[in-house]
């Protein structure tokens, strides 16, 4: 497992556009989004993005878990997204805490879109097509945010 270590604010890899995958590249970076999952729990994030590693492709994974601030998010399997792309966003949006692990200890009230349809690639290569609300929409929302070198404090509240 490669050690990888969580680049901070202030290191410019987290203000790169990362650049997509092609599908055949999706199982060469497998050891790398395991390390990157491993990594992701051992800090109890709920998300992670490739960049937050230094590693600049498009690529996150999202795994809501209940917890104290948002106790009743739904409980998901860590699942890793390849090229993920927002295809519809609600009007709506609603306001709620975020953190990152690139800004530990900061917490911002942040606004996303209530409801998105997005889709993303699995590491098998099948195309995944599905909606999102509340507390997965928002993760998804932050972690796309890393790979278009956004981070959470740039649109809040
Ligand atoms: O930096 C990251 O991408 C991980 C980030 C994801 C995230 C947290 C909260 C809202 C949207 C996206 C974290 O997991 S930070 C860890 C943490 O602060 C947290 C954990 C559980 C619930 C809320 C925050
Ligand atoms: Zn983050």
């Amino acid at each position: 497992m490669e050690t990888l270590t969580i680049a901070q604010l202030g290191n410019p890899i987290l203000r790169k556009h990362a650049a997509p995958l092609s599908a055949g590249q999706y199982q060469d970076f497998a050891p790398f989004f395991k390390a990157l999952q491993h990594k992701m729990l051992e800090h109890n994030g709920v998300g992670i993005a490739a960049p937050q590693v230094n590693e600049s492709i498009r690529a996150f994974i999202v795994a809501s878990r209940p917890n104290p601030r948002y106790p009743d998010a739904p409980m998901m399997e860590p699942t890793l997204m390849l090229n993920p792309e927002i295809v519809w966003a609600s009007e709506s949006m609603e306001k709620d805490w975020e953190g990152c692990l690139s800004i530990p200890g900061i917490r911002a009230l942040v606004n996303r879109h209530s409801h998105i349809e997005v889709r993303y690639d699995t590491l098998e290569g099948k195309e995944v097509k599905t909606q999102m609300e509340g507390f997965i929409a928002r993760i998804f929302q932050h972690e796309l945010d890393h790979l278009n070198g956004l981070v959470f404090l740039d649109q809040a509240e």
